[in-house]
């Protein structure tokens, strides 16, 4: 690359100090720019999401400061293909576990993200994150036009809602035999959803545990999607399938979501893979 055309990031000398983390096999790179002059730029997400030829990752969450009172840190979330996400709560749980790690007096965290200000918690050995609300209004996902967002009028009739983000959980037979890398990106960039959106393949497996498979907006197919657990977990207690406590089955391990008075409290498996150094 041409040093000229290099992003701010891009030219810190010594290259840009990252941690490779995973939560149920939805992989992150963490980079810290709180107290930095540069934040992270597109050029450089996509240079590191590629999985050849960068780090790759599924989303990059960076750290920045807050100015906000009681607020530990901000966070903006990337995804592979250079867009931004309102929310990703796997991420938020592995950098919540970093935080923790941090500092073990901790009991809780304030975590400020483009959904709001979000809480974490240490409960014995697992790190539960507080995804706030479900939003059901069209305007709020949004949907193109005003529609009843449970049961959308097209085929396979999904429910969309938006965890920040916005979701289309498809209820299926057979979450395994959906075809997810056909009907995904369709569905990401029908008309009907105007910023995009994630899309979820959800089945019914035995009293309260769902099987989801995942489509993510700017991604692609994922091992696991916290935000997409949460739409799962909410459109399928809608729907009478669950309880206000549902476990996930997803490609990369289990979550679980507890929907509990106008919260959506998320934990499952944190990972720490490696720290290293990109060098562009
Ligand atoms: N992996 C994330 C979701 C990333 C969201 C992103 N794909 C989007 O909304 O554009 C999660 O655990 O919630």
């Amino acid at each position: 690359m041409n040093q000229n055309t290099r992003p701010a990031a891009l030219s810190r000398s010594s290259g840009v100090p990252f941690i490779k983390m995973h939560g149920a096999g939805n992989d992150f790179v963490v980079i810290d720019s709180r107290g930095c002059v540069h934040d992270v730029q597109r050029e450089l997400v996509v240079l590191m999401g590629d999985r050849r030829r960068g780090v790759g990752f599924d989303q990059l969450a960076e750290l920045l400061d807050s100015d906000a009172t009681g607020v530990d840190l901000r966070l903006r979330f990337w995804n592979a293909d250079g867009s931004l996400a309102e929310a990703c709560g796997n991420a938020t749980r592995c950098v919540a576990s970093l935080l923790f790690e941090e500092d073990a007096s901790r009991a809780g965290l304030k975590i400020q993200t483009p959904r709001g200000i979000l809480s974490a918690e240490r409960r014995e050995d697992q790190i539960w994150v507080d995804m706030g609300a479900p939003l059901f209004g069209w305007e709020e996902i949004p949907l193109a036009r005003p529609l009843d967002a449970r049961a959308l009028p097209i085929a396979g009739q999904p429910d969309a809602v938006s965890i920040g983000n916005p979701h289309c959980v498809f209820f299926v037979e057979d979450a395994d035999c959906a075809r997810v890398e056909e009907l995904g990106p369709l569905m990401e960039n029908d008309g009907l959803f105007p910023a995009r959106t994630n899309v979820e393949f959800v089945s019914l497996v035995s009293e309260n545990v769902l099987r989801m498979r995942v489509w993510e907006r700017g991604t692609g197919v994922t091992l696991a999607c916290g935000s997409g657990a949460c739409a799962a977990a909410v459109c399928a207690y809608h729907r009478g399938l669950t309880d206000h406590r549902t476990k996930l089955l997803v490609d990369g391990g289990e979550l679980e979501v507890d929907w509990c008075h106008d919260s959506l409290w998320l934990t499952g498996p944190v990972c720490k893979v490696f720290s290293g150094m990109f060098l562009p």
